[in-house]
C-alpha cells in the first residue's frame, strides 16, 4: 500500500493578504503526513502589473503572456507569493522548500501552439519528474510548488496553477495515494452561487455535465473541475474542493468528486 500524499492547491483569493495566507498555512501544517502545496496568485499578479503599467487580458480563465507579463508572474509567482508561503511554513516549524516547474526538472511545457489565441508564453505540460522531489517528501520536506513551467531550452512558461496541481497529482498517483484539494473562498460547489449555504457535498461527472451545461457551474470552476475529474481518471485517489474551514476540519466539509 502506498503512503498518502495531500496535494492542496491554494488560489489567488486566499494568497493575497496576509490574514487569510496566514491562516490557510496554519490548517495547512496541520494536515497529518506528507504534502504537497501549489499556489495561484493570478490576483496578484495583475495587481503588480497594472502598478507597472501593463494591462492584463484573461481569455477562458488563462492570462495572455507576452514577454512583459512572463517578467513578471515569473517575479510574482516565484518570488513574491511563494517566499511569503515558504516562511510563512518555516515560522511553523514545517520545513519547505519552494519550487517552479524549472527546479529540479519538476514540470515541463511546451508553449501553447496559436490557433484562434495567441496566449504567448503560456505553457502546457508535457511531463513531471516526480523522482527529484520524492525523497524530499518521504524525508519530510514540503514542495511549495509555483505556476510556473519550463520547456527544456531555457524559455520560462506561465501554467495555470489548477492544471499544475492536477498534473503532479497524476503524476505522484503512481507513487503514492493522492488526494488532491482545491482550496478557494467557498466552501465548495454549490447548486446556487448567490447561495453559500447551498453546497453539493457529492458531484458526479454526469451532475456537472448538466450544472456546465444550465449555467449553474461557470467561470473558473469550469476549468477547475475539469483538471479534477481528470486527475480522478487518471488514478487520484480522491480530489476535494473546499475552502479553509474545510481544511482544518480534516476534509470533513466541501465537495467530494466521484466519476459515476
Ligand atoms: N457553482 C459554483 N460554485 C462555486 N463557485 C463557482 C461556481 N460557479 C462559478 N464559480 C466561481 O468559480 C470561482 C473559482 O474559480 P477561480 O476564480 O479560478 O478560483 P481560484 O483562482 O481561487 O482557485 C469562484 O470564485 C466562483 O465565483
Ligand atoms: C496561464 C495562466 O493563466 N496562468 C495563471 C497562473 C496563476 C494562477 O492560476 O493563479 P490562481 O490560481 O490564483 O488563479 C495566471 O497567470 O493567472
Amino acid at each position: 500500500m502506498h503512503d498518502r500524499l495531500t496535494i492542496v492547491k491554494v488560489g489567488g483569493k486566499v494568497v493575497e493578504e496576509l490574514d487569510s495566507l496566514k491562516a490557510f498555512i496554519k490548517d495547512f501544517a496541520s494536515i497529518a503526513g506528507q504534502k504537497i502545496l501549489v499556489h495561484g496568485g493570478g490576483r496578484s499578479a495583475t495587481a503588480i502589473a497594472q502598478q507597472l503599467g501593463l494591462e492584463t487580458k484573461m481569455v477562458e480563465g488563462r492570462r495572455i503572456t507576452d514577454q512583459n507579463m512572463l517578467d513578471v508572474v515569473v517575479m510574482v509567482y516565484g518570488g513574491l507569493v511563494n517566499k511569503n508561503i515558504v516562511a510563512q511554513l518555516q515560522a511553523l516549524n514545517k520545513q519547505a522548500v519552494g519550487l517552479t516547474g524549472a527546479d529540479l526538472d519538476l514540470v515541463r511545457a511546451v508553449k501553447r501552439p496559436v490557433k484562434d489565441i495567441d496566449y504567448g508564453y503560456a505553457g502546457d505540460v508535457t511531463g513531471v519528474n516526480t523522482e527529484q522531489i520524492e525523497d524530499l517528501i518521504k524525508n519530510g520536506v514540503i514542495p511549495v510548488v509555483a505556476p510556473l513551467t519550463h520547456d527544456g531550452k531555457g524559455q520560462m512558461l506561465n501554467t495555470n496553477a489548477d492544471t499544475m496541481a492536477a498534473e503532479l497529482a497524476k503524476a505522484f498517483a503512481s507513487v503514492f495515494r493522492v488526494s488532491l484539494v482545491y482550496c478557494f473562498e467557498k466552501k465548495g460547489v454549490l447548486s446556487n452561487p448567490a447561495d453559500d449555504d447551498s453546497l453539493i457535498a457529492n458531484l458526479s461527472y454526469e451532475m456537472f455535465d448538466e450544472y456546465k451545461e444550465s449555467g449553474v457551474i461557470n467561470d473558473g470552476m469550469v476549468p477547475k473541475l475539469d483538471n479534477g475529474f481528470a486527475a480522478l481518471k487518471r488514478g487520484v485517489s480522491e480530489v476535494f474542493i473546499t475552502n479553509i474551514k474545510g481544511l482544518s476540519s480534516g476534509l470533513s466539509s466541501g465537495t467530494l468528486l466521484s466519476l459515476d
